[in-house]
């Protein structure tokens, strides 16, 4: 783990804003507006506290609860492939974070979206077979940082990273204070694999296994779903790791477009059986021709309508709170289509996340 490009301990000075938060300006007013020039810097949360309140953070009191007057998220991102690495992948996707806020940075401010603040980065040096990158502490890191967020504003967004920013999200989601005795957790992973990996150390293929783990001693309770699962992808000891932890799955063979309604049911009646969502997007899920800067591309995959369905399923159920997009490896890319899939989702996920729970249609 390193001092990252903005490195912000608990500070009540807000870290300087990514370069990559700049693009086309067409005038002023909100008619014109983008995200670039809406995203404010904030200082970073310690030890699971709230930010202390500044003028730049987009919410005037950093205490409690969120949801309190203009709905705010956060973006957080997690400089890391040392999980991909460690799962014998092709690495890359430490530059994720800054390659989505550039795909972001254009993009247009809708009305509702409220505020917009970035935490900057937590960075892990990837390291090697004899010297391995300190992930762990980077993990550990980045949990604190996203349990003060959470507790600060009503949505936070992880900027990944490879898949190892799961563990790091799901723990900041149980340290922080939207998860108490008996709540009910769920993850919903949109991914071509279960992630469900034995393996000697923490990597990109294990964050779910060891989020389960976590859970069996805990006094919160854990559901974990996946839509996408590749049966050419993923071992029979993966299925029986997912069937022995009760983990419930679509493949990528069900969730196509022709059956986009059931998909999107079946994602409503797993958010319905919890109380706090977590929705992490593992970009691999998607066909290798809309994403091909991944570790992974699909041979097969998920059209985009069906993964915006799901994603629109969880932004707009209510119990949204963590959201992260990962395996973005900008090196891989091509003409930045991975990103832009990528930075629409996100989009789609702030302008519409919804804080309480209302019938859909
Ligand atoms: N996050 C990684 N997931 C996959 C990668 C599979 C592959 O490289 O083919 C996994 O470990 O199963
Ligand atoms: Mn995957
Ligand atoms: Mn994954």
């Amino acid at each position: 783990m390193t001092a990252d490009r903005a490195p912000q301990p608990a500070s009540s000075q807000p870290a300087a804003l990514s370069p990559a938060w700049t693009g086309r300006t067409d005038g002023d007013g909100p008619a014109h507006r983008r995200w670039h020039e809406s995203v404010r810097p904030t200082v970073r949360p310690a030890d699971g506290n709230p930010a202390a309140g500044s003028a730049a953070d987009g919410r005037s009191s950093g205490a409690g609860a969120p949801s309190s007057g203009t709905h705010s998220t956060a973006l957080i991102g997690f400089a890391s492939d040392e999980g991909v690495r460690r799962n014998h992948g092709r690495v890359g996707a430490e530059d994720g974070p800054e390659a989505l806020r550039g795909a972001l940075a254009s993009l247009a401010y809708l009305e509702g979206t409220g505020a917009l603040v970035d935490a900057g980065d937590v960075s892990v040096d990837r390291g090697d077979d004899d010297a391995p990158g300190e992930l762990e502490a980077g993990q550990a890191e980045l949990g604190t940082v996203v349990s003060g967020l959470l507790n600060a504003h009503d949505l936070a967004v992880v900027l990944g990273g490879g898949h190892e920013t799961a563990y790091a999200s799901i723990t900041g989601l149980t340290g922080s204070t939207r998860v108490d005795a008996g709540t009910r957790v769920g993850i919903l992973n949109l991914d071509a694999h279960f992630d469900l990996r034995e393996a000697p150390r923490p990597s990109s293929g294990t964050p779910f296994l060891q989020a389960l783990r976590d859970a069996e001693g805990a006094e919160h309770q854990l559901s974990y779903a996946v839509v996408g699962i590749s049966e050419a992808n993923n071992t029979r000891a993966l299925f029986d790791t997912a069937r022995e932890r009760g983990v419930t799955w679509v493949t990528d063979e069900q969730a196509q477009t022709a059956d986009v309604t059931g998909v999107r049911r079946w994602v409503r009646s797993f958010i319905t059986a919890v109380d706090v969502l977590y929705l992490t997007i593992d970009l691999d899920v998607l066909p290798a021709a809309v994403a091909p800067g991944v570790s992974a591309p699909a041979g097969f995959g998920v059209p985009y309508e069906v993964i915006h369905a799901c994603t629109l399923e969880a932004t707009q159920s209510g119990k949204l709170a963590l959201a992260d997009v990962v395996e973005l490896n900008p090196s891989l890319d091509v003409d930045g289509r991975t990103a832009k899939a990528a930075a629409r989702l996100i989009h789609t996920i702030v302008s519409r996340h919804r804080t309480t729970t209302a019938l859909l249609a």
